[in-house]
């Protein structure tokens, strides 16, 4: 499952992103938005590849893979193996719901800046990975990130006076670089920056 070289990794690399383009097109088409509305945020993209490992252990009940968090980022296109110990908070309670693995299908996770482009209208899941004392897990997240550059704010096509922007508009650079600080503590600890853009 995980051995990769170079070119495989690259490969693959094309293919999620590939995949991620044409979700985004959707995105746009089910918002009655032109397919190509998003895509121009993507031209000088900042999205990278991960390999996580998950080793077993000996105190899962005190430990967290990945500390509870939303993807910061536009679409993840994530890969697992047969493991397990991916979790949602579900939207209506906040119960960690867990994720039933499947090798062979990928995970898309939307982000906070769909989130955030669509108003609201589009949500991104705040997840976590516990872990086990038996088996080592492996997982390949495709982060698809906007540009550096990119200022995100809610589609004006999607405001009005009905719909205000829920959202101040943020810089995605900026954004990142302070996110990554602070992202995926072990514990409890509140990491959901979006929250600091509701306007
Ligand atoms: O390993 C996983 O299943 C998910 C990891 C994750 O949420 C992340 O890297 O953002
Ligand atoms: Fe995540």
């Amino acid at each position: 499952f995980i051995v990769c070289g170079r070119e495989i990794c690259q490969e693959y690399a094309r293919e999620v992103e590939k995949l991620a383009f044409r979700l985004l097109e959707l995105i746009s088409i089910s918002l009655g938005l032109p397919g190509d509305r998003l895509a121009g945020f993507f031209n000088d993209q900042t999205s990278f590849v991960r390999f996580n490992h998950y080793p077993p252990c000996p105190n899962p009940d005190l430990a967290l893979g990945v500390g509870r968090h939303k993807d910061a980022g536009a679409i993840t296109v994530l890969a697992q193996d047969s493991v397990g110990g991916l979790q949602v908070s579900r939207r209506s309670d906040g119960q960690w719901i867990p994720v039933t693995p499947n090798p062979d299908a990928l995970i898309i996770n939307i982000g906070n800046c769909i989130q955030v482009w669509t108003n609201d209208k589009y949500w991104s899941a705040e997840h976590r990975v516990v872990v086990n004392s038996s088996k080592e897990r492996f997982s390949i997240p495709f982060f698809f990130f906007p540009s550096h550059e990119v200022n995100i704010e809610p589609l004006e096509e999607l405001i009005s006076e009905e719909n205000p922007p829920c959202y101040k508009k943020y810089n995605w650079g900026k954004f990142f670089v302070s996110r990554n600080r602070s992202d995926y503590k072990k514990l409890e600890v509140e990491n959901i920056q979006i929250d600091h853009f509701k306007a």
